[in-house]
């Protein structure tokens, strides 16, 4: 069987003009954790709504678990970047998660006992069981942000896809996230957007750089070079969890 579970092949697309993606090719096997890094408008999303089959290409080659884009809906999570929702819509935690259950179901079926303790399941994985009551309109920016990677996860995904679950935590809360990616790794295959540039390192399998052109690397350090390579203005790598002064060092000597 083969172990390949997304395949970007010399894929190209233009917006409105302007081409976002040129010639990227990628291959995630199951199982990697793979980030992908880059500066503002460098496509990351736009690469992620190709995985989903959301974008069309104007050229190249993309197969996702097999399939064309879009046919294993059921297979994949995704964790948006920015979700518009009206704060003051009374809908519950357990509601939105449940959401997540609805791929394959026929318009107003109802959920089934098995959709009921798959959504609780998965609450309990993002630690806000306690919370599946409440009203979305309520939560804090972390732990919607949690919620809706339980939604993701909620349709038991062989592939996980986020949209910078971390851009508007906290600290402790971006900790939170990562420890749970960690645990998660272990059962799924990750495709993580991010602009953690300092954090990544240490969780992830591989890290792929995209700016409209990717490079792929083959490891999970990070080092002063790839960033700089990849972003027009300087960068500072912080690690979390060690002291800014010795990441520095590390780095400088990379170079
Ligand atoms: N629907 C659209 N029509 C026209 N241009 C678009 C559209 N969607 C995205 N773009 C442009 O395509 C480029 C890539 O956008 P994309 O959202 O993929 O970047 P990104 O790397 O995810 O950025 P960020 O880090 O800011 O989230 C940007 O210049 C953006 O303005």
């Amino acid at each position: 069987m083969s172990t390949e579970v997304i395949q970007l092949r010399e894929v190209t697309v233009s917006l409105a003009g302007t081409r976002v993606l040129d010639q990227v090719s990628l291959t995630v096997h199951r199982g990697d954790f793979l980030a992908i890094i880059g500066p503002n408008g460098g496509g990351k999303t736009t690469l992620l709504r190709v995985v989903l089959g959301l974008q069309p290409v104007d050229s190249g080659r993309v197969r996702v678990i097999g399939a064309f884009p879009g046919q294993s809906a059921g297979r994949i999570g995704y964790v948006p970047q920015r979700v518009d929702f009206d704060r003051d819509f009374p809908v519950t935690v357990m509601e939105v998660v449940l959401m997540g259950r609805l791929s394959g179901k026929r318009l107003f079926s109802r959920y089934s006992g098995a959709d009921r303790a798959a959504a609780e399941e998965a609450l309990e994985t993002v630690g806000l069981l306690e919370l599946s009551r409440r009203s979305v309109g309520g939560l804090s920016g972390g732990e919607l942000q949690r919620v809706l990677i339980a939604r993701a996860l909620c349709g038991n995904p062989e592939v996980l896809l986020l949209d910078e679950p971390t851009a508007s935590v906290d600290p402790g809360m971006k900790t939170s996230v990562y420890d749970l990616l960690d645990r998660l790794k272990t059962s799924m295959t990750i495709v993580l957007v991010t602009h953690d540039t300092g954090a990544v390192g240490r969780h992830v399998s591989r890290i792929a750089c995209l700016n409209c052109n990717m490079v792929v690397h083959e490891g999970d350090e990070m080092t002063g070079r790839m960033v700089g390579d990849l972003y027009p203005y300087p960068v500072d790598l912080i690690v979390h969890g060690e002291p800014r002064q010795r990441i520095l060092k590390k780095h400088s000597s990379d170079d």
